[in-house]
């Protein structure tokens, strides 16, 4: 595996692995990597012939710097776990080497970016588009691989490339949970023991809502979700939508989307964590 920094020398070392037609496949990551994260690895590992990932941290898509300074940062595990994991090239910048200058586009990201995480994240897609955009231009991949536990992020990726043009197959992967059915996230490692105790109760409520499909409509199910997780200590809700999976816009009755999902973002002690479930 080669650890790279600078750009120059990723599309260098890209485009001697690439010779003869090969297949690229990135995986743009955040680093503190889990098995979340490998199990996009190993999805481009049997998809594609050549596999990056970049762990940059990246700082536009933070509107809450507290959220930023601690975000997990484990430079050196990633590295090993990469290279057993048999990745051709990790990606890993600074700051000045990705933004020598400010960025200052803005993304018209529609409804897909104005639902869910929008509002509440301001900045968040706009700054995500900013670097996913850059990572393509940098790398050219075949096919980018993308987790579903950022569901949304997946929709303003599609949305992003219609507006840059840029020729890139989105692969999303299905959601790697804990034993008990916690999301995997690089954020659980934030979790004190008791917060950690309760957030398998966000999957569980989620879970038994599909049982209330034939009976309540999405708004009653919607609302009873958010009644049971708010009832329970640590935890709040701060939205929980059910949305058609590729317009991201909230459905009234079950008929009107062939892909229901369910998106939640609920707070476990001061922990934001994000999850979602297909009805
Ligand atoms: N549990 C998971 N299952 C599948 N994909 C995941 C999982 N966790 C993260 N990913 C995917 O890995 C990629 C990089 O995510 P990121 O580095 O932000 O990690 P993370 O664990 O989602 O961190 P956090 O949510 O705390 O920011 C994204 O495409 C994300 O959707
Ligand atoms: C796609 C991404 C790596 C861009 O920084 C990030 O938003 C993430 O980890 O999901
Ligand atoms: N996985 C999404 C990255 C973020 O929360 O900023």
């Amino acid at each position: 595996m080669q650890r790279i920094e600078r750009i120059s020398d990723l599309r260098e070392a890209v485009k001697i692995l690439r010779e003869g037609g090969k297949q690229v496949g990135l995986v743009p990551t955040m680093g503190a990597l889990h098995e979340g994260h490998l199990s996009l690895v190993n999805t481009a590992k049997s998809n594609c012939d050549i596999v990056l990932v970049s762990t940059f941290v990246n700082p536009t898509q933070f509107n809450d710097p507290h959220d930023y300074e601690t975000y997990p940062r484990t430079p050196k595990e990633d590295a090993e776990l990469l290279r057993s994991a048999g990745v051709d090239i990790l990606f890993a910048p600074s700051e000045e080497e990705v933004y020598p200058e400010p960025d200052t586009r803005q993304f018209d990201l529609g409804n897909v970016g104005a639902v869910m995480e929008g509002p509440r994240r301001p900045g968040h897609f706009n700054g995500v588009c900013q670097i996913v955009s850059k990572l393509f231009d940098f790398v050219e991949p075949d096919l980018a691989f993308f987790g579903e536990k950022d569901f949304q992020q997946i929709a303003v990726i599609r949305r992003m490339l219609e507006i840059t043009g840029q020729n890139v197959k989105i692969f999303p992967c299905p959601i790697v949970r804990e034993a008990d059915g916690l999301a995997k996230s690089s954020r659980n490692l934030l979790l004190k023991p008791e917060w950690r105790a309760i957030a398998p109760t966000i999957h569980k409520v989620m879970i038994e809502s599909l049982t209330w499909k034939g009976i309540l409509s999405p708004q009653a199910t919607r609302n009873k979700v958010i009644e049971m997780l708010n009832a329970t200590e640590y935890l709040r809700v701060e939205y929980y939508d059910i949305v058609d999976g590729r317009t991201l816009k909230s459905i009234s009755t079950w008929a009107e989307s062939k892909e229901p999902v369910g998106c939640i973002t609920v707070y476990c002690g001061d922990i934001r964590l994000i999850d979602n479930i297909h009805y």
